[in-house]
């Protein structure tokens, strides 16, 4: 954009405007300013008239200088330039044609973004801190969950963890829902020695192993003499012992629904009576309880209250099944391998394919089968490396063979040759003879021969 100007006709505009205006010549002497201009530099503004903006910026006036730019580029710039006075100063220039089409002046105004330019730093230190802070968090947070040996890479678990924190911070009533052997018993002591009550006791008590018989003297003690059979000097119960801490009722969905409602009565009003007690006891526990039941189910089939469910699943934390949260597999088995190693003195190291094959397992039992599986391989694996050969068949049936390897360093017919060879390897496993591979394979003796050779693999 161009400006066709007339000074003398605009002289009393030019002074009455609130706004920094310089106009140089070519060679950078400011022949008009403002009034204003010369208040944000902090001198007359008389006084620059004539100047050369050059030795201006020697002088510290404002660097950079607008005019040579804007008379090389022939046209309008904008840049940021800071004056003596430390301000910002969003400087544009325009050029300024003559009758004849010739470039003779440079007009330059400017806009005072001192503020703005420290907000912005503001902003990026801001940004830096909460950067550095969420780094240390992570770390923190990673930190803790190696110190209670949990695996939480894969983002479900992150989330998991993270409720699981918020949580701990609170005394309201978890329900840890999820399948069998995913880590809710483990999630539950984690939440406990993350809360104010970690050094209190963490009661854990299987609903589902406690005789029906057994369920309330276990769970509420009796006094001396109250039953047959009973400890002569009467039983503290499980919730009792659980005062200052934590109750954890493990697969709550097994509880008879006789006992029910006492629980439920207990969890209401925190306080009870022993079998065959008269003196109510009262006691200060957090709840957290875990199933991997279809309690809505169960509510339905009338074999679980409703309202127990609704005082016990204030909230809710799902862990999801381990086939569904693979980027923990590997760290898993890194950290059990390691536990295994030390519980039995020796050092191993799974082979590729082994991890191939526990990486796409379907792990029903989660992460409680995969230590089993990993313990069995480390017993029985007679070498240091653990193969393919060590795993049960089940796991190395359940796995489709992984013929198409895609590796960005190779070229299609590297890969396609690498496919071959792994082919040419499992039927030479399967049918042993050359002929009975031809057969299978559909391609005649001579070129399996021929494709073996080429493989080094005859
Ligand atoms: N994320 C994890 N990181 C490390 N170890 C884990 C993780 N999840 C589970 N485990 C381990 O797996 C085993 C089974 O976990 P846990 O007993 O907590 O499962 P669960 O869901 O309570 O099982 P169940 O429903 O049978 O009671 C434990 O040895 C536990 O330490």
């Amino acid at each position: 954009m161009t400006v066709r100007a007339n000074w003398n006709e605009n002289e009393q505009i030019l002074h009455s405007l609130k706004d920094d205006i310089l106009v140089t010549n070519l060679e950078g002497i400011i022949l008009k300013v403002s009034e204003f201009t010369g208040k944000i530099y902090g001198v007359e503004s008389d006084s620059l008239i004539g100047k050369s903006v050059y030795d201006l910026e020697a002088q510290g006036l404002f660097t950079p200088i607008l005019t040579p730019i804007v008379v090389k580029e022939k046209k309008k710039i904008t840049f940021v330039q800071t004056t003596n006075k430390g301000k910002k100063l969003l400087v544009t220039g325009i050029p300024v044609y003559n009758e004849a089409g010739e470039l003779y002046r440079v007009v330059s105004y400017s806009h005072d973004i001192t503020e703005l330019a420290d907000y912005k730093n503001f902003l990026i230190t801001m940004e830096e801190e909460m950067e550095r802070v969420k780094t240390e968090l992570d770390l923190l947070r990673s930190r803790q969950l190696y110190d209670a040996g949990i695996i939480a890479k894969s983002e479900a678990m992150q989330n998991v963890i993270s409720t699981s924190i918020q949580v701990s911070e609170v005394d309201v009533n978890v329900l840890i829902l999820g399948e069998s052997g995913v880590g809710k018993s483990l999630l539950a002591k984690f939440i406990h020695n993350k809360s104010e009550r970690k050094n209190g006791p963490f009661i854990e008590v299987n609903c589902g192993a406690i005789p029906d018989t057994l369920v309330e003297a276990e769970l509420f003690g009796y006094e001396a003499g109250s039953f047959t059979g009973a400890n002569r000097k009467g039983k503290i119960g499980l919730i009792e012992l659980s005062d200052g801490g934590t109750l954890f009722l493990d697969e709550i969905g097994e509880l008879p629904l006789a006992h029910q409602v006492k629980v439920l009565k207990v969890i209401q009003e925190k306080q009870f009576y022993r079998v065959g007690g008269t003196k109510p006891i009262h006691v200060d526990f957090r709840l957290i309880s875990a199933t991997n039941k279809d309690l809505q189910q169960a509510i339905k089939d009338k074999l679980f209250r409703e309202d127990l469910y609704f005082r016990l699943n204030v909230v809710p934390i799902t862990i999801p099944p381990l086939r569904q949260r693979t980027e923990d597999i590997v760290p898993l088995i890194h950290l059990l391998l390691k536990q295994l190693e030390e519980k039995y003195k020796k050092e191993k190291t799974l082979d590729e394919a082994v991890t191939h094959h526990l990486l796409h397992y379907d792990w029903k039992g989660n992460v409680r089968e995969l230590i089993n599986i990993l313990e069995r391989l480390v017993v029985i694996s007679p070498s240091s490396l653990i193969t393919v050969d060590h795993l049960p068949e089940y796991i190395k049936a359940s796995v489709p063979p992984s013929p198409f390897p895609i590796d960005d360093h190779q070229t299609l017919s590297e890969m396609m040759d690498a496919v071959e060879r792994q082919i040419l390897l499992k039927a030479r496993k399967k049918y042993k003879t050359t002929v009975r591979m031809a057969e299978a394979l559909g391609i005649s003796q001579p070129s399996i021969v021929r494709k073996m050779k080429k493989h080094q693999i005859l």
